[in-house]
């Protein structure tokens, strides 16, 4: 598990630019990305939260005043009590060791109470900035009201980076400085380093079900790889536009002339897109369903395929194999039931034990390396599934754009 070996320049002013005369008893606005999957109060995956853990500790070691900012899921219509971030607070308290004061709001006198009481070196958390509509819509005065009673700007959400918002930009035009933490620098290093200066063989392995929301991403690497790995639901379509019969595989109809052109394109460029050359096909999408493992030229009508078969894992590990650094965005198969995880389990344990850089590109895919007990065996395994998706289709991510230059 090497760690990168390339490095975006620094074009954003880091936290770690700040000192301890910069921070001592300044009160740092700093957004982060708490969004954590609850079940009731119970947060059943704290990635996010330890992934915050080290910019926070640097803030509190050098005796800032820290209000902790972030959204939760996606409420509505004003405050609802089952995206308050209390338990975010109580875990927060847990991982950093110390209290954290959870405030009721995140704009108003309660804030400004709340940092007349604070220490140095001490945190509160905010409480989610969506229960303001102004906050999606990026209203100025919102911004300004957030910004209100801090001294300085930090963003580590790099998670909620590609939304233009007012806690993740519009805040920018009130603070000053701005600048990046230390996940959201890390998480530009590696995918943004991985793609403008890989080290090659440099492969891309994309899979998932939908081609209409990894177009992008499979045009735009493209340009930067020299090999695409195809793989989960979106093969059916590239099939489909070879002329295959795919039986009742999901297939997107309206993307057929897309899939045709990428084809070409990469035929063009000298890039090699491999697709599996055969697949585990069930005769419904159930856990339970019959199976039978087919080649890609022979789909029964009437089933679908869910997993790539062992035959694709075998070329497919040769060719990773043979890689320097490989990204990875898309599970092979509906790994959540057993039945259909062999391929993304198998493509998983491949990057865990390549001499080369293996970044996983957030969303499902990152579940999928959770559930196969290898994230930590990854180089890197990214906190943003949409965010790290716009960056590696080379889109300028807002909540970087709006930060201080180095
Ligand atoms: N052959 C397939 N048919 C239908 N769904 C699939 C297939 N292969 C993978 N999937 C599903 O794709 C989903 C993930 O897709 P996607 O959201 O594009 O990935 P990510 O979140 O990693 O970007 C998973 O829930 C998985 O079950
Ligand atoms: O979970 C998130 O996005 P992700 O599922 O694409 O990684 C972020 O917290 C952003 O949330 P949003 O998509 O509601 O703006």
């Amino acid at each position: 598990m090497p760690r990168a070996a390339f490095k975006v320049e620094a074009a954003k002013k880091s936290v770690g630019d700040l000192k301890e005369a910069d921070l001592k008893g300044k009160t740092v606005f700093i957004r982060c990305d708490l969004n954590v999957p609850l079940d009731g109060a119970k947060i059943t995956d704290d990635t996010r939260i330890r992934a915050a853990i080290p910019t926070l500790e640097y803030l509190v070691k050098n005796g800032a005043k820290v209000l902790v900012t972030s959204h939760l899921g996606r409420p509505k219509d004003g405050p609802e009590d089952k995206f308050r971030l209390t338990p975010v607070g109580d875990r927060l308290a847990e991982l950093l060791d110390c209290s954290v004061t959870k405030i009721d709001d995140c704009v108003g006198d309660v804030v400004k109470d709340a940092i007349a009481g604070m220490e140095n070196g001490s945190v509160c958390l905010l409480e989610n900035v969506r229960f303001y509509k102004d906050e999606e819509k990026n209203g100025a005065d919102f911004a300004k009201q957030l910004a209100e009673h801090a001294d300085l700007y930090v963003n580590d959400a790099f998670g909620t980076a590609h939304r233009a918002h007012a806690s993740t930009a519009g805040v920018t035009e009130f603070l000053s400085p701005s600048v990046a933490g230390f996940l959201l620098q890390k998480e530009l290093d590696y995918l943004d380093g991985a793609v403008s200066n890989p080290e090659r063989p440099f492969c891309a392995i994309v899979g998932g079900s939908k081609v209409s929301s990894k177009i992008g991403v499979i045009e735009s690497l493209l340009e930067k790889t020299d090999k695409i790995i195809l793989g989960g639901g979106m093969i059916f379509t590239f099939y489909k536009a070879l002329g295959k019969s795919v039986g009742s595989s999901l297939v997107e109809d309206d993307k057929i002339d897309l899939a045709k052109e990428l084809m070409a394109k990469a035929e063009k460029k000298g890039v090699k897109i491999l697709l599996p050359t055969d697949v585990v096909v069930a005769d419904a999408f159930a856990a339970d369903a019959k199976t039978q493992t087919v080649s890609v030229d022979d789909i029964p009508e009437g089933w679908m395929g869910l997993d790539i078969g062992p035959d694709s894992v075998k070329s497919f590990q040769d060719e990773l194999n043979e890689c320097k650094s490989v990204i990875w965005n898309g599970p092979m198969g509906v790994f959540e039931m057993d039945a259909f995880a062999k391929g993304t389990f198998a493509i998983a344990d491949t990057l865990a034990n390549l001499d080369g850089i293996t970044i996983i590109g957030g969303g499902d895919s990152v579940a999928a390396v959770e559930k196969a007990g290898l994230a930590d065996k990854m180089s890197h395994i990214s906190t943003g599934g949409g965010a790290s998706l716009e960056l590696l289709e080379g889109k300028v991510l807002p909540g970087v754009a709006a930060l201080d230059e180095a």
